[in-house]
């Protein structure tokens, strides 16, 4: 009979987790996303949103990390994100931290309603870049609890926030786990941009092995650049 074992039972250290990890990445066509941001400002809700559809207004703070994996099919390609959840609190940083290795796409969060958690979002975005390559990261600065701010109070931290995002490249984007709003469009961008991030590598990887052509690999992405061409950067996201 076949038996699962668990990395509790091997006893693997931490470092070979992230390289099995990292190996089931590239197998499964996976890309690892890390949300970060200070405590309370929505990450957990935002996942829980997109991933189960559902909003608690009660407040039970992460500790440590917490994943979900969320299927996706683009252009009939199967396609996964991990969804690392991290914990905002100051005494699990330490911990979270350490599941920032191998991330395709960073998330930090922020507060619409409180500035404060905005300023921050520069020392999340720094410390997970301290421990990825920033030229193969995607960031996302999002703004979060849009439900409670007015418009206007909401254009003006949105200036702010633009700004932010330009500083550290990222691509801004605002939401509101309660309500759903702009939800499900920001993790299918989320999920468009590591897809194609994805295709690149594979292809540079395939490039200079051309004995590869023939595994499959190859005849499905040359099938995808052409496709992509005709929808014309309309990538047809959808989630299973
Ligand atoms: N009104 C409103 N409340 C929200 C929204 N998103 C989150 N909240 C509330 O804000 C509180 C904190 O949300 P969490 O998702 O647990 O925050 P977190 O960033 O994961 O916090 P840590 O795990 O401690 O880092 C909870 O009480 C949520 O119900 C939102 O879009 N609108
Ligand atoms: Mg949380």
């Amino acid at each position: 009979m076949k038996k699962c074992l668990f990395s509790r039972e091997l006893l693997l250290s931490r470092d070979s987790i992230l390289l099995v990890s990292e190996m089931i990445h590239l197998l499964l066509k996976m890309s690892k996303v890390v949300m970060v941001g200070d405590l309370y400002v929505g990450k957990t809700s935002l996942i829980n949103r997109f991933c189960k559809n559902v909003f608690d207004r009660d407040y039970k703070a992460t500790i440590g990390v917490d994943f979900e994996i969320e299927r996706f099919e683009i252009l009939g390609i199967p396609f996964n994100l991990q969804i690392w959840d991290t914990a905002g609190q100051e005494k699990f940083k330490c911990i979270a931290s350490t599941y920032y290795r191998g991330a395709q796409v960073i998330i930090t969060a922020f507060d619409l309603s409180d500035i404060q958690t905005l300023e921050h979002t520069k020392h999340w975005v720094q410390d997970a870049l301290r421990e990825n390559d920033p030229e193969n990261c995607s960031i996302f600065l999002v703004g979060t609890k849009k439900d409670t701010v007015s418009e206007a109070e909401c254009e003006r931290t949105e200036q702010d926030a633009v700004r932010f995002a330009t500083e550290f490249n990222a691509e801004y984007w605002s939401v509101s786990s309660k309500t759903g709003e702009h939800v499900k469009d920001f993790f299918f961008r989320v999920a468009a941009l590591a897809f194609e991030q994805s295709m690149k590598k594979e292809l540079e990887r395939n490039r200079d092995s051309p004995t590869l052509i023939g595994n499959g690999n190859l005849i499905q992405l040359e099938g995808i650049s052409a496709e992509k061409k005709e929808t014309e950067g309309q990538l047809n996201t959808t989630c299973c």
